[in-house]
């Protein structure tokens, strides 16, 4: 559950901001002074807060400052206020939202603090490669090992990560998530290792960091591969001692968290070239779990964009309306390098773009250069092919896609949307006429 603190009287229009946040799954705590909204930040901490103008927005934000915190502000106050919220962004706050509020903006403000998307959902998977990943997730779940999850950016990564909390045994407990590419690294440190009274000249009171947030409880560490070595070996002894110092602690203190960490880059390499520390790459990579990228599922694209359809139709107040087959085609047929949220992205335009009963392929706006060429009738990559043999076409489109799968001959045929059998098949005439066919890697031989 993503947390947002509220900074103003609840009676009133924030009173329905708070409501309506919760009807989208956050956690809502609120406090009536700064200083009361900065002791909230040092303590069990938020993932957003909003603050309205009749407070000193700017007061808050330099107290935050002042003490290393990183949590995103947004200002709200009434509409004509455009003095104090223009102030309030000058001062660093991250928006505006003016009151009464507009559920669709405090949609967008939950989604824009990352990671605080809508009710949380299980993970909408009919693909047999995400089937096995959710299988495995349930599996692992109940342990309390470490799992590093790998997969391109907009994977589902983060995701994966909640539902492995929400299925494990500290579900009651809380999950905390943290950015490790985001923030510089002094802010880094703070947010996860909090720090002691008098640390640095800001702190003026003991603050808790993510880790001491995330007791008894989750803690994902997303980009883990950016952490820079100082704090890797930090982060390496948080782990391996189950306890944490904070930045001028004289003792350290007992922490009891799973870790989870997700990166989109190649860890093994980054530790080869010196930039990851070995032995914390290894207190990770306990279970690993590998998200495969959109276009390696291709049977999840129309469950996703249909779940996404409905979800964008009740955020904006829309009528939930099919995809038209022709919608469907488009958008199965494309290759989707940005992954779900890509896909997500699309569907949320299309939602609101498309006119009429069901959702044509006119709303459906995919980048140009993006589609397949064989898949969008790309004149460029239709013209290429004029002039070639179908079989010859055939055969280096079968080689190509099993080259790219590493050999795997049930992901291959999936893409290729023919049977593992058919596959086979060609495989043998391939082979036979001596032709290299890219090997099955780790998977059972044909
Ligand atoms: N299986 C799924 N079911 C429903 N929604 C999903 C699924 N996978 C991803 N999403 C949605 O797609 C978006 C991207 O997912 P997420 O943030 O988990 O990806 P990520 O791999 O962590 O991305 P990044 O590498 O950029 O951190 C989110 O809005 C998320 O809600």
């Amino acid at each position: 559950m993503s947390r947002l603190l509220i900074l103003g009287p609840l009676a009133g229009p924030l009173g329905v901001a708070a409501r309506m946040a919760q009807a989208r799954g956050a956690g809502i705590a609120q406090a009536d002074t700064v200083p009361a909204a900065l002791a909230h930040l040092r303590g069990p901490g938020a993932d957003l807060t909003l603050c309205h103008v009749g407070l000193d927005v700017g007061a808050l934000l330099r107290g935050m400052a002042a003490e290393r915190m990183a949590c995103p502000v947004v200002a709200c106050g009434p509409e004509e206020a455009s003095a104090e919220a223009v102030a309030a962004v000058r001062a660093g706050a991250r928006d505006f939202l003016p009151l009464p509020p507009d559920a669709d903006l405090i949609a967008a403000m939950l989604e824009a603090a990352s990671g605080l998307g809508g009710p949380e959902v299980a993970p909408v998977a009919r693909d047999p490669a995400m089937l096995a990943v959710l299988a495995r997730a349930a599996q692992v779940a109940r342990a309390d090992a470490s799992v590093l999850i790998t997969g391109e950016s907009g994977t589902g990564k983060e995701v994966l990560a909640r539902h492995i909390h929400a299925a494990s045994r500290r579900a009651s407990g809380p999950f905390v998530a943290l950015n490790c590419a985001a923030l510089p690294e002094t802010l880094l440190e703070s947010e996860l290792f909090g720090h002691e009274k008098g640390a640095f000249s800001g702190a003026v009171a003991m603050r808790k960091g993510k880790f001491e947030q995330a007791d008894g409880g989750t803690l994902l560490l997303d980009e883990v591969g950016e952490m820079d070595p100082r704090l890797q070996a930090k982060l390496l002894r948080a782990i391996q001692e189950r306890e944490v110092d904070r930045l001028g602690g004289m003792r350290p203190v007992r922490v009891d968290v799973r870790i989870l960490a997700a990166t989109n880059r190649d860890l093994v390499a980054e530790v080869r070239a010196g930039r990851f520390r070995e032995d914390l790459y290894f207190r990770l990579d306990v279970v690993r779990m590998r998200l495969p990228a959109l276009r390696e599922r291709v049977a999840d694209i129309l469950p996703l964009a249909e779940h996404f359809a409905r979800r964008f139709a009740d955020a904006n107040g829309l009528p939930r309306r099919m995809l038209s087959p022709a919608a469907r085609a488009t958008l199965a047929a494309h290759r989707w390098p940005g992954n779900v949220r890509e896909l997500e992205n699309a569907v949320h335009r299309a939602v609101l773009l498309a006119e009429g009963h069901e959702i044509g392929p006119e709303a459906v706006e995919l980048t140009p250069a993006e589609p397949s060429a064989a898949a969008a009738g790309g004149a460029t990559g239709v013209e290429a092919l004029v002039g070639r043999k179908v079989d010859e076409v055939e055969r280096d489109l079968i080689i190509g896609t099993l080259s790219h799968c590493l050999g795997n001959r049930t992901r291959a045929a999936e893409i290729l949307g023919i049977s593992i059998r058919a596959l086979r098949n060609k495989i043998q005439d391939y082979r036979a006429s001596g032709l290299a066919v890219p090997a099955a890697h780790g998977y059972a031989a044909d």
